[in-house]
């Protein structure tokens, strides 16, 4: 596979922090819009944003959120950070993407709810006209908060969806908050017929994944830890339940250690439907042809292979049959002279 291929080659995106994918040069020019300076800038502003080599567990790899989010108490900020990221996937051929962010954590100087969704799809909605990407958000409730403002994050997430809300999900620190401590919230949700995507199996536990499941999820993010547990596999495979891989970050966040452990080909083989993502562009510091590079480098994956990653991508979409149609024939059309 050649980069110049695989960065033009139409690509579907569902797992994607809208937070973690902050450019270093827009940081900068929201500390200057909003007069708060920075603690760096430049290359060293860049470095501080990307999780760091020796980062030794997810909550390590969360402790880079801590740089940005002062920055994204704003409508503007978050437009404009909403926008970029159009502009950004829009430069790899990414023809419909799935945003997440958590609208709770851009409370702190007063923005309501419906302010902070309402900022982020404007900025994606100009991203669509700008840059022809489709896209919807996600809205992930937080772990570490409590019930009520997680509750919150439902209620917004049914308000706004069908009209650029497209599913639920649940994001943080999984190693000390076990996904049955919101099996209550989860449930509200999945009543509301919401679409409900976890991040789960990240840390070592597949029977968050498992408890995912049996609450309704229909995607997984991450899943690492499926590969731990063959009850809990068949279970995914038999509810054809979408794993969101992020080849990157599991590394950063030691989902994985090594290599040999990285459970891309076991699933692809066991007929687990996966997908690729990102995660975090800035803090993860690649793109999605990033990733298929790599995929391509470890196991040495083919055009056909990343096809079959997209359409899986298609499939599980939080999108109607007739939008899934519709991307799932341009992948077929651009992919077809490929061998
Ligand atoms: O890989 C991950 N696992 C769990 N939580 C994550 C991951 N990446 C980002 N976030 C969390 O999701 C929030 C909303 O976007 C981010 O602020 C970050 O805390
Ligand atoms: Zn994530």
């Amino acid at each position: 596979m050649k980069r110049d291929i695989v960065q033009h080659l139409p690509k579907i995106e569902l797992h994607c922090h809208l937070d973690g994918s902050v450019r270093p040069h827009i940081l900068e020019q929201l500390a200057q819009i909003q007069n708060r300076p920075l603690s760096a800038t430049g290359p060293e502003l860049a470095a501080k944003l990307i999780a760091p080599e020796e980062c030794q567990s997810l909550l390590e790899y969360l402790e880079r959120f801590d740089i940005v989010l002062p920055y994204l108490q704003e409508a503007s900020a978050l437009e404009l950070i909403a926008y970029d990221l159009i502009a950004q996937v829009a430069a790899e051929n990414v023809t419909y993407i799935e945003v997440r962010f958590a609208p709770m954590l851009f409370v702190k100087e007063g923005l309501t709810i419906t302010e902070i969704v309402a900022a982020v799809l404007a900025g994606l909605k100009r991203g669509e006209v700008a840059f022809g990407v489709k896209s919807n958000a996600l809205l992930c409730a937080m772990r570490h908060h409590s019930h009520q403002r997680n509750q919150e994050v439902i209620e917004s997430a049914k308000e706004y969806l069908g009209r650029g809300v497209a599913g639920f999900d649940l994001a943080g620190d999984e190693a000390n908050y076990p996904t049955a401590d919101f099996s209550e919230l989860i449930s509200l949700g999945v009543t509301q017929q919401i679409p409900v995507t976890l991040h789960a199996g990240e840390c070592g536990c597949p029977q968050n994944v498992a408890e995912s499941i049996r609450l309704g999820a229909t995607r997984i993010g991450h899943g690492i830890a499926i590969q731990k547990d063959p009850a809990v596999l068949q279970t995914c495979i038999e509810n054809q339940t979408l794993v969101e891989m992020c080849p990157t970050s599991n590394f950063q966040t030691k989902a994985v250690l090594e290599l040999a452990d990285y459970p891309f080909k076991h699933f692809l083989e066991a007929g687990l439907k996966i997908c690729i993502n990102t995660d975090n562009r800035t803090v993860s510091n690649t793109t999605l042809t990033d990733e298929y590079l790599k995929l391509h480098q470890w196991y040495g994956i083919d055009y056909r292979c990343m096809e079959t990653l997209n359409h899986n991508a298609v499939d599980g979409a939080f999108i109607s049959d007739q939008v899934k149609e519709a991307l799932h024939a341009q992948l077929t059309a651009e992919y077809a002279h490929l061998s």
